[in-house]
């Protein structure tokens, strides 16, 4: 009989304009403890996560079900608690984090062997872009590409910086944020957009991270049709740039905001922000370098 346990970070993707493309991983977890049994229990053990009435239902069993599938397996019976401090529909990359657990949770429970491109792939094919996935599944910061329909990607090391979220208490679903995108951009916008994250990312790799926050900023991709959805889209940006942030950019398709600030600066800047937006959840969070992580060590734990 197994038992083990996975758990696999939250992530903030796009970087302004890196627009389904680069994601990084943060200090929140979700985690699931799994014993095999004789039949199916599903329980979630967060305030975030509402109670699972059939099991055939949860998100995580479905993405697990048709991983299992792929392979021509059938999931055994197990037990399964689910813990977890990401909030959902934020744009902290839950469902990433939710689509990489079912697919461990296949991989481990019928012997599947599944390498990381293949964990990256499905993952891709379930969540639909790859720049969450890929951080939750590896950690650090990871741009990604879909290139003749192979996912390329490289983990960059981390960069100086704090990072801090402002995440209110309104859902905003990605689908939702997703249908006010433009189907298509002009070359002229299409040139300007990808220059834009070009040195972005030029400028985060070389440490000139002024530059790198203005050039968040200035996305074309996503967030001049994004910005009327994000609560005090404008006002989060200004009062955090006067706390010194380099660049204050929607996280995922929202509505929490994500500011990147000089290594040392995050909880002042934290502190600032709470007292100018009380109703927010102020979080100063670290880049989680783990990735997703399987522990087989788990026979005293008490979620169990
Ligand atoms: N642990 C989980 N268990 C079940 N469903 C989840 C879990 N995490 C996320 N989800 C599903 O994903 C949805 C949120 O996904 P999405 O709109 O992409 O926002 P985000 O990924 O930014 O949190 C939730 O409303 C829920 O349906
Ligand atoms: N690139 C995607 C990222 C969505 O992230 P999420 O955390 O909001 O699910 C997008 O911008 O739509």
């Amino acid at each position: 009989m197994k038992q083990f346990r996975i758990t696999v970070p939250a992530s903030s993707a796009n970087m302004g304009p890196g627009f389904d493309s680069i994601g990084l991983a943060l200090n929140r977890r979700l985690t699931l403890f799994v014993k095999e049994q004789g039949n199916w229990e599903i329980k979630n053990n967060s305030e975030f996560l509402s109670p699972v009435t059939n099991y055939e239902d949860n998100f995580i069993y479905q993405i697990a079900k048709q991983t299992a599938e792929r392979h021509r397996k059938i999931l055994p019976e197990c037990k399964i608690t689910v813990d977890s401090d990401i909030p959902l529909a934020r744009g902290l990359g839950s469902s990433a984090s939710a689509v990489m657990a079912g697919v461990e949770l296949a991989n481990q429970l019928c012997n599947l062997a599944l390498t990381n491109e293949q964990k990256l792939q499905y993952g891709t094919d379930y969540e639909g872009h790859p720049d969450n996935v890929a951080p939750a599944l590896f950690g650090g910061i990871v741009i990604t590409a879909i290139s003749n329909n192979e996912i390329e990607y490289v983990q960059i090391p981390a960069p100086g910086l704090d990072v801090v979220a402002y995440i209110p208490s309104v859902e905003l679903k990605t689908e939702t944020a997703r249908r006010v995108l433009p189907d298509s951009l002009s070359r002229k916008s299409a040139a300007a957009a990808s220059a834009t994250s070009n040195l972005m990312l030029a400028s985060l790799l070389t440490g000139n991270y002024r530059l790198a926050g203005t050039m968040m900023e200035c996305d074309l991709f996503h967030e001049p049709y994004r910005a009327e959805l994000i609560p005090n889209y404008q006002s989060i940006k200004r009062e955090a740039k006067k706390a010194e942030a380099y660049g204050t950019v929607i996280s995922g398709a929202g509505p929490t905001m994500i500011s990147f600030i000089a290594k040392g600066l995050g909880e002042r800047l934290a502190k600032y922000m709470s007292s100018k937006f009380p109703d927010y959840e102020v979080a100063t969070l670290n880049i989680d370098q783990d990735g997703l992580q399987v522990d087989q060590q788990v026979h005293s734990i008490k979620s169990l």
